[in-house]
Order: C-alpha cells, then structure tokens, then sequence
C-alpha cells in the first residue's frame, strides 16, 4: 500500500498538501488545472522537492526520509526522460546499471525488454534520432526494467497524438499487469484511461485535494481516507 499522509510542500509562496491512499496494484488519476501542483506531488514523492512535513508510507514503512535512488518510484515525465546523446541500448542500460558494464546475463534481460517495446532494430539509434513515441517507449523499457514497485507517470504520453497516447497507456498496463504495479499517472486526458483508474486524486484548490474513488475502484475493495 502507498499512503500519503498530510504530505506538505511549499513553492513560491504556496503550500501544498497531499492525502491519498492507494492498494498495491491499483491506479490512481491526478487531475486538476495547470499549476494548482500536480508535477509537485511527483517531485516531492521522488525527493527531487522537499517535503515541508507529513509522511509517505510505502507498505506501512515511511519512505520520504529515504535518498532518491532508495525509495521505491520508477518515473516518466513527459519528456527528457533520455540522454539524447547516447543510443537507445545505453539509454535503457541506465535502468540496469548506472556504473558499471552490463553483464551478459543483464544484457539479455535488456534486449527481452527491447522487443518487448519494439525496439530490437533500434538498440544502436541515438536517442535524438528517435520520434516522440519511440523515446517515450525507451523510457518504458527502462522504467520495466527497474522494475520499481511504483510508477509515477507525469503526463508521459500528453505530447503525443491519440494513437499514441493509447499505445502508451496499454504498455503502462502491461507492465502495471506483470509486476503488479502501483501507479500514479497526472492526467490532462482522464477520459480517455477513465476505464483503467481505480480512484482519482483531484485538486480544488493547492491546499484541498480529494481522492475519490471510481466504479472499478469500489468493486477492488477502495476506500477513500479522506
Ligand atoms: N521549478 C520550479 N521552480 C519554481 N516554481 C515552480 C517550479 N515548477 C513549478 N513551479 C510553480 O509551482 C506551482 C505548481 O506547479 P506544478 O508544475 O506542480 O503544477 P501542475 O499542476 O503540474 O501544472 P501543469 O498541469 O501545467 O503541468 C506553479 O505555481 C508553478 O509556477
């Protein structure tokens, strides 16, 4: 279970504070109007923004204390995802092994994970060569690799047009089926995933956000905390 509890963060004079509970597995929407702090959840989350006070829980043990590469969240923004500069192979390596060479072992886990995503004939293509959809699936490959128990997805496929951004989403729900992920995806198109949403976490103002759950939800065994 993920739970955050009285999550607070401030930026430029506002303060923000989160509450939300999620079973292992499920799906939770974050919506609501540009800059009311939905990319500052996620930041905070992965400790890239410091959290003022509240607590995030990951299977009942608190884990914003935790340095950034020990807590447990795979992440996809919406672009930069990838050094453009190395190939599609070192860029889904970085998901693996930061440091050191791969070993014969890891490389193969790689390349299972690059068909996977249809990108076996793109292993050797610098990362800048590729279009939008093909970097975003890069990204994918590297975050099933890591194999983190929780995905955080901020607005990943919004760049991309409709086709694409339904491709994303299945591949968010293969990976989600497989590893039994729990994921928070923001959202500007909720519409159009509304089917694969467990609850929705919804701003009305910076300080005053309510997570609801949704139809499927409900039948999972949902309740809301708050
Ligand atoms: N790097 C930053 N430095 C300073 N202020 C920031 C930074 N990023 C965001 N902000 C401010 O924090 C507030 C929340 O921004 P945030 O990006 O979290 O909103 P959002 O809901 O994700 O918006 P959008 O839907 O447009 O992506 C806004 O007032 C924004 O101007």
């Amino acid at each position: 279970m993920l739970k955050a509890d009285r999550l607070v963060a401030c930026r430029e004079n506002k303060r923000f504070e989160w509450s939300f509970e999620l079973a292992t597995g499920q799906l939770m929407a974050v919506v609501g109007e540009s800059g009311i702090g939905k990319s500052t959840l996620i930041s905070t989350l992965l400790g890239f923004h410091p959290t003022e006070s509240g607590t995030v829980y990951w299977n009942n043990q608190p884990v914003n204390h935790l340095p950034v590469k020990e807590r447990p969240f795979g992440v996809l923004f919406q672009q930069n995802n990838l050094f453009e500069h190395l190939t599609v192979f070192q860029n889904i390596a970085l998901g693996l092994n930061v440091h050191a060479k791969l070993s014969e072992s890891e490389q193969a886990l790689l390349r299972q994970a690059a068909e996977r995503f249809g990108l076996g004939s793109l292993l050797k293509k610098r990362a800048s060569d590729l279009s939008g959809g093909q970097q975003q699936r890069v990204a994918l490959a590297r975050v099933f690799l890591q194999n983190k128990p929780v995905l955080l997805l901020d607005e990943p496929f919004s760049s991309l047009d409709k086709n694409l951004r339904d491709e994303g989403i299945n591949w968010v729900k293969d990976i989600q089926a497989e590893h039994a992920s729990t994921v928070i995806l923001v959202t500007h198109h909720l519409d159009e995933i509304n089917s694969s949403v467990d609850s929705i976490l919804q701003a009305r103002s910076s300080s005053h956000w309510h997570q609801q759950a949704t139809a499927q939800g409900s039948t999972a065994g949902f309740s809301p905390t708050n």
